[in-house]
């Protein structure tokens, strides 16, 4: 089976990479094509993937066809592949805030199977957390081939296509936030005198652990707050400071102000 990679960007990258880690394909089997004929044959030549002379050339040969561009090229692309698309190729889209059913009508009377997700940036170590939809072409047999693609990527899930906003929120877009939260971390602790590099460490693993513990047991994350909240110590007070500058409420607003960014997408 070959797999084709419309866009070789950030997201695209990070598939491929946990793919290769994984051994899911061999990397001859993966092909690619992008806006930037250095970046992407540059790209072919380090990683053994397979370099596409174009867009149209990829969806031929390719039995699944990943669109891996910014929502608002989508249109133009799908323009340019439509004639040599059949009922027997797959495409699966990770564009956010693009329905199902745009795509669709892209397609006009064509019949093509798509499948949406919403992947996130770690499924490059394979930690990812992918969200998956399907429109009604999509076989079961078909459906469950590229969900095992990525089940080796990380966790997947199955959700109707009205919760892909807060998906997007939750899981495509915070690993910025995560991150921002680890820098911040880091930052105080070169404040009080470690260097960047300690301090990123230490937050970095602190932030792993606790997520590691949250996913392995069924007491609620505000239950684990109290748990190491000692009456009187020092996280109560660090913990009521930040409350004092808005964390929740900063948390909250940004997650509003995302799902908000992808609904304008439509
Ligand atoms: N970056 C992320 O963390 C995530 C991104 N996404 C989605 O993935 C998609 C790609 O995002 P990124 O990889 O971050 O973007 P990017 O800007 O890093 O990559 C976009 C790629 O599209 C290519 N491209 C542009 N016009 C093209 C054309 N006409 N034909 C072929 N290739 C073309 C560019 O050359 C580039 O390789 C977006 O729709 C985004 O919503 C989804 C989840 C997470
Ligand atoms: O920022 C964006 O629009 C994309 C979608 C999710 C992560 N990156």
């Amino acid at each position: 089976m070959k797999i084709g990679f419309i866009g070789v960007g950030n997201m695209a990258k990070s598939i491929i990479a946990g793919w290769l880690a994984k051994k899911t394909f061999r990397p001859e089997d993966i092909l690619v094509h992008s806006a930037h004929r250095n970046n992407y044959e540059k790209y072919a030549k380090e990683t053994g993937v397979t370099a596409c002379d174009s867009n149209t050339v990829l969806a031929q040969e390719a039995d699944i066809i990943l669109l891996a561009v910014k929502p608002f090229v989508l249109a133009s692309i799908i323009d340019e592949i439509s004639d040599v698309m059949n009922e027997n190729k797959l495409i699966i889209s990770m564009a956010s805030g693009v329905s199902l059913a745009e795509i669709e009508s892209q397609f006009k009377d064509k019949k093509i199977p798509i499948i949406r997700i919403m992947p996130n940036v770690n499924v490059e170590i394979n930690e990812g957390m992918t969200a998956f939809v399907r429109n009604s072409s999509v076989t079961d047999i078909a459906y469950e081939q590229a969900k095992s693609l990525f089940d080796s990527l990380g966790r997947t899930l199955e959700i109707p296509e009205k919760d892909f906003s807060i998906f997007v929120a939750l899981a495509g877009s915070s690993p910025a936030y995560i991150y921002y939260f680890i820098d911040a971390m880091a930052r105080s602790g070169v404040k009080y005198g470690l260097t960047k590099k300690q301090a990123t460490e230490i937050s970095a693993q602190a932030v792993l652990g606790s997520a590691q513990k949250v996913l392995a047991t069924t007491k609620s994350p505000m239950d684990m707050v109290d748990d190491v909240c000692s009456p009187g110590g020092t996280t109560i007070a660090g913990l009521l400071a930040m409350e004092e500058a808005g964390f929740m409420t900063a948390v909250v607003k940004g997650i509003d102000a995302t799902v908000l960014k992808d609904q304008a997408t439509h």
